[in-house]
């Protein structure tokens, strides 16, 4: 099934939903979790890190091959009996959702503001109207895949960068719909993680001979276990709403420090 997030500057963002997983119990069972960009990489392994935890999870990524595959192995593993297909009634189910599909930087710099953060806000704005107590929905947590470059300059990548910055900003200024809606809001920030998005960069700099800044990258790269810990962290703990959480080699998981945005 095809549905489609958005239309922006003739860019279309598609996003495919596959399935819906089952798994065993545990502390995070029986919630329904959305990961977008979830065939692959870190998103991949969050769908795997919910699954362990118990979650039903949907995935929703533009690769439908790879969704699907992914579903069929996850559902053997798991045990499902049976596959749902996405509807937009699940949504109004939703607990978790994770917008986690982003491109790396591209010479049509648009898609990447598109992709990386609006479909963010579109996303976010979706959950919201569907788990907003207010609304009669339960609450729930939306976690926003940044980046260390949304913390940090990144002059390989500006516009990217840029995305992310946004992405945190977003997230950040969520942080009072906790109270309001029930709904906690965070942003993580990966650094370098081995992923095709991490070699698609690689490959952009060995192109331009930037082979110093490949070889830093290459140096400090950590793995995407921890940010899939680091996501079942903020999904565990409710203390940490509207938190920036950082994953880096250097100190593993924490969070950023940020005066307070209280006026
Ligand atoms: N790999 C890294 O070093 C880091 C990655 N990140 C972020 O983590 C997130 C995941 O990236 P990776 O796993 O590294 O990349 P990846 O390229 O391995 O996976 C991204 C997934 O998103 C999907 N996707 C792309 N556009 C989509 C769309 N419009 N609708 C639905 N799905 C779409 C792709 O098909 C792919 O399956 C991204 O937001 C990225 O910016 C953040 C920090 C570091
Ligand atoms: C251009 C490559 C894009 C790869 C994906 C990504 O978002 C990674 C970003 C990581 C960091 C970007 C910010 C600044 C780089 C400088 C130092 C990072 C140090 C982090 C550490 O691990 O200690």
């Amino acid at each position: 099934m095809e549905d489609c997030i958005g239309h922006d500057n003739g860019v279309e963002i598609l996003v495919e939903i596959n399935m819906i997983c089952k798994s065993g119990p545990m502390k995070i069972e029986g919630k329904v979790a959305i990961v977008t960009g979830g065939g692959q990489g870190i998103g991949e392994r969050f769908c795997i890190a919910l699954l362990e935890k118990g979650a039903n999870v949907v995935i929703a990524d533009i690769k439908t091959r790879q969704g699907e595959s992914l579903s069929k192995q996850f559902n053997q593993k798991y045990g499902l009996n049976h596959l749902i297909n996405y509807t937009k009634s699940t949504f109004g189910n939703v607990d978790i959702l994770c917008n986690n599909a982003g491109v790396p930087e591209m010479e049509q710099w648009e898609k990447v503001l598109n992709i990386n953060l609006n479909s963010v806000i579109r996303g976010t704005k979706l959950a919201m109207e569907a788990m907003s107590t207010k609304n009669g929905g339960r609450g729930g947590i939306i976690i926003n895949t940044a980046s260390m470059g949304g913390i940090l300059p990144m002059p390989s990548g500006p516009v990217y960068c840029a995305s992310k910055f946004g992405v945190v900003g977003f997230s950040r200024s969520l942080d009072t719909c906790y109270e309001s809606d029930g709904i906690r809001v965070n942003a993580i920030c990966p650094s370098f993680a081995p992923t095709s998005l991490f070699e698609a960069s690689i490959d952009s700099l060995v192109n331009a001979n930037q082979h110093e800044e490949a070889r830093k990258m290459k140096a400090i790269i950590i793995s995407i276990d921890q940010v899939a810990r680091g996501m079942i962290q903020l999904v565990e703990d409710d203390t940490k709403n509207g938190a920036v959480m950082r994953i880096t080699a250097a100190k593993g998981i924490d969070y950023q420090p940020y005066r307070s945005s209280k006026l």
